[in-house]
C-alpha cells in the first residue's frame, strides 16, 4: 500500500465508530495517538539495534502508520509533510544545519 493511499484510509476514518476501528479510537484521543506513535518509534529502534530485518520492516511500518494518524489528529496531511520534504531537498542536511548553527549564534 501507497503512503498516500494509507494516508487515505486514515482521512476517511474520520468520525468513524472507535469500537469498529483501530484509527477511529486513536482519531478520537491526541494523547493515545501520540503515546502509540512513542511506543511504536521506540520499538523500532530496539529492532535496528538488535539488527533483526524482518522485525524492523514490521515496526517501521507500525510508526510510519501511528505517525501518519498522530499528524491527522493535528489536521497535518501527508501532503503536507511532502511541501516540508520538497522545500528541504534544495539543500543538502548538512548545509541545513550549518545555517541553522549560524543563526543561532547570532
Ligand atoms: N497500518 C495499519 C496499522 N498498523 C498497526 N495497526 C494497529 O496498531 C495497533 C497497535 O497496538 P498495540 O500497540 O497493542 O500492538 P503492538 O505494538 O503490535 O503490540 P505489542 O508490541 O504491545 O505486543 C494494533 O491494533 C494494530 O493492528 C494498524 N491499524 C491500521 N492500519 C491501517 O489502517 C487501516 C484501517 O484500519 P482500521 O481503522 O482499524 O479499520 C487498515 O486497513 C490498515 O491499512
Amino acid at each position: 500500500m501507497s503512503l498516500a493511499a494509507l494516508a487515505e484510509t486514515i482521512a476517511r476514518r474520520k468520525g468513524a465508530d472507535p469500537d469498529k476501528s483501530w484509527t477511529a479510537r486513536l482519531l478520537a484521543s491526541p494523547e493515545m495517538a501520540a503515546e502509540k506513535f512513542g511506543e511504536e518509534a521506540v520499538e523500532a529502534i530496539i529492532e535496528a539495534v538488535k539488527g533483526d530485518r524482518d522485525r524492523l520492516v514490521s515496526e517501521a511500518a507500525d510508526v510510519i502508520y501511528h505517525l501518519l494518524v498522530m499528524c491527522a489528529v493535528n489536521d497535518i496531511t501527508l501532503a503536507d509533510i511532502e511541501r516540508e520534504l520538497e522545500r528541504r531537498s534544495a539543500q543538502s542536511g548538512l548545509a541545513e544545519k550549518a545555517a541553522r548553527d549560524q543563526k543561532s549564534r547570532g
